[in-house]
């Protein structure tokens, strides 16, 4: 799914509204629609309604909202700022339109403090993309007030306050919301950590803006949505043999770390690879023997690596638990020297690799590196904020012709034409040590098996996190261990092969 910029958005509504055609405030009735029937099918624990309506057509959403709960039988209260503030045309039509029910007490923001909040969901629909400039002091006030309310927050569109493309002042006051009901498309804001953190959980609601501007529109960031997965998830061949799925060699591994090496390896494994290889010491002999019987183990040294072999037609992953040892950078720098094809690095690989600028140039093309922020930090240098660090991450991306796995809540698939895609399955519960070994796993068994470079990470991605979500409907977002991911892998191809290939 493309991720529109503000002024995109702008042009999508007013195509809409040209070519369809509709009238601007039918769109917003559409979008309100939407909101008013998602609310109905969610909110099953509240009868109460407070909306909070803005000038713009944000707001105008808001006034139409609350009356099809109204309709719809809930209690609904709204909220303007009866002195100033001058509505919109929009505002103003679905203003008009609640005056009709007496059932809905319309109130000034000044009451708001007297006002009983009691069992009742809170709705921003105060400003949207529109926003152009800070916000006044009188909406400020009110956003700060409702912030300390510990009521359940919707907000329409965006919260309000937050910029969709940008960035805000360190100072901004923003609408903090446990749901955003946003329309047609992923905002970038909601997907970095410094405003993400104000969206809650997004659900994105379809108003059919104009498909042929949305297709012939260029975008720069992505989504990764189920349909993109479909189209790049090759379910397999019945008549299938192990060479055709490729052969995958993870390299990692070190006294101590042994653990790494296993779940990159179980996992390489749960995602398909025909053959599994492991190069590790041969201090991990028996623990990988033990745990993972089905993968063929090579021999590094004793107890660290201090080469890697080049096999014919292996697709290689390195990193997870390889440790840093002068002896291991040697081996590793020599491999990659002569190496061609595309491979994964991950953890120690890329800390050695950020060790000397110069190294970053011998990573073969089209490889994909998989550094956490940290790990980015020292590959590639600091940054203000995650904003700035996709932007170098799309330069670094192209420079070197490679694929950058930006590790983070939502990670982002950065690709050498410089866009990004960001993924958007997977929790917090994978915010523990391992999980990045598993990414590893997968994205070289992906490789392994001939997708190219950016379907494997991807798809990869993606996988892990839903993979994740499995592991959390199960266990929880807090027991959940990189080896319960590891054994939901299956479930998530079983669901794949369901979509992939149901023709009747
Ligand atoms: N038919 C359509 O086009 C569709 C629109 N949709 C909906 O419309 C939303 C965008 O609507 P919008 O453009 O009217 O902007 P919105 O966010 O409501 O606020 C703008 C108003 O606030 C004012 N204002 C701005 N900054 C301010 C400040 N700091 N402090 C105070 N006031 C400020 C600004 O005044 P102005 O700057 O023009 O003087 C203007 O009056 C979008 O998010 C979605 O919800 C969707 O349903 C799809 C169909
Ligand atoms: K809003």
């Amino acid at each position: 799914m493309k991720i529109f910029t503000t002024d995109a958005i702008k042009k999508a509504d007013a195509v809409t509204i040209e070519k369809e055609p509709i009238s601007s405030v039918n769109l917003i009735e559409r979008a309100a629609e939407s909101s008013a029937y998602w609310i109905y099918l969610n909110c099953k624990n509240y009868t109460r309604f407070t909306i909070f309506c803005g000038p713009g057509k944000n707001g105008s959403e808001g006034f139409a909202i609350a009356r099809m709960l109204y309709l719809k039988g809930f209690d609904v209260d709204v909220f303007i700022d009866k002195s100033k503030s001058k509505l919109s045309d929009d505002a103003l039509l679905n203003f008009k339109r609640l005056q009709d029910f007496s059932g809905i007490t319309i109130y000034d923001f000044v009451e708001i403090d007297q006002y009983n909040f009691e069992k009742t969901v809170l709705v921003d629909a105060l400003f949207g993309v529109g926003l152009s400039q800070n916000l006044e002091v009188i909406y400020k006030d009110v956003i700060q007030k409702l912030n300390l309310k510990k009521n359940p927050k919707i907000s329409i569109d965006i919260p309000s306050g937050l910029f969709a493309n940008h960035l805000n002042e360190e100072n901004d006051i923003i609408f903090k919301t446990d749901y955003t009901l946003t329309f047609q498309f992923w905002k970038k804001s909601f997907l970095h950590p410094e405003t993400g953190i104000y969206s809650g959980e997004v659900v994105v609601l379809d108003i059919k803006l104009n498909q042929e501007f949305i297709d012939k529109t260029e975008t720069f960031d992505f989504v990764i949505d189920d349909d993109l997965i479909l189209k790049i998830f090759k379910p397999r061949e019945n008549f299938a043999h192990k060479g055709i799925y490729g052969k995958a060699i993870i390299v990692g591994g070190s006294y101590g770390k042994m653990g790494a090496a296993v779940l990159a390896t179980k996992s390489a494994m749960r995602t398909g690879s025909g053959l599994t290889f492991v190069l590790a010491p041969n201090c991990g002999y028996t623990v990988l023997q033990t745990t993972c019987p089905e993968a063929i183990f090579i021999e590094g040294c004793e107890k660290k690596i201090i080469q890697i072999e080049e096999q014919e037609n292996a697709v290689y992953g390195i990193g997870p638990g390889l440790g840093t040892e002068k002896e291991t950078e040697k081996g590793l720098f020599k491999f990659l020297k002569n190496h061609q094809k595309p491979l994964v690095l991950d953890a120690d690989a890329l800390n050695m690799i950020s060790k000397d600028e110069s190294y970053l140039k011998i990573i073969p093309k089209h490889s994909i590196i998989t550094p956490h922020p940290k790990e980015f930090e020292r590959l590639f240098g600091k940054t203000e904020n995650s904003f700035e660090r996709l932007d170098l991450a799309k330069r670094k991306a192209k420079e070197l012709e490679i694929i950058i796995v930006l590790k983070d809540h939502y990670t982002q698939v950065v690709t050498s034409e410089g866009l990004a895609f960001y993924n958007v399955t997977g929790n917090s519960g994978l915010a523990k040590g391992g999980s990045g070994d598993i990414l590893t796993g997968i994205l070289t068994s992906l490789l392994a098996q001939q997708y190219p470079s950016l379907e494997a990470a991807l798809l990869g991605v993606w996988l892990h996190g839903k993979a994740a979500d499995f592991a959390f409907e199960k266990y929880s977002r807090e027991a959940m261990q990189p080896t319960d991911v590891i054994n939901e892998i299956g479930n998530v191809f079983l669901s794949l092969n369901k979509k992939a290939t149901t023709k009747l």
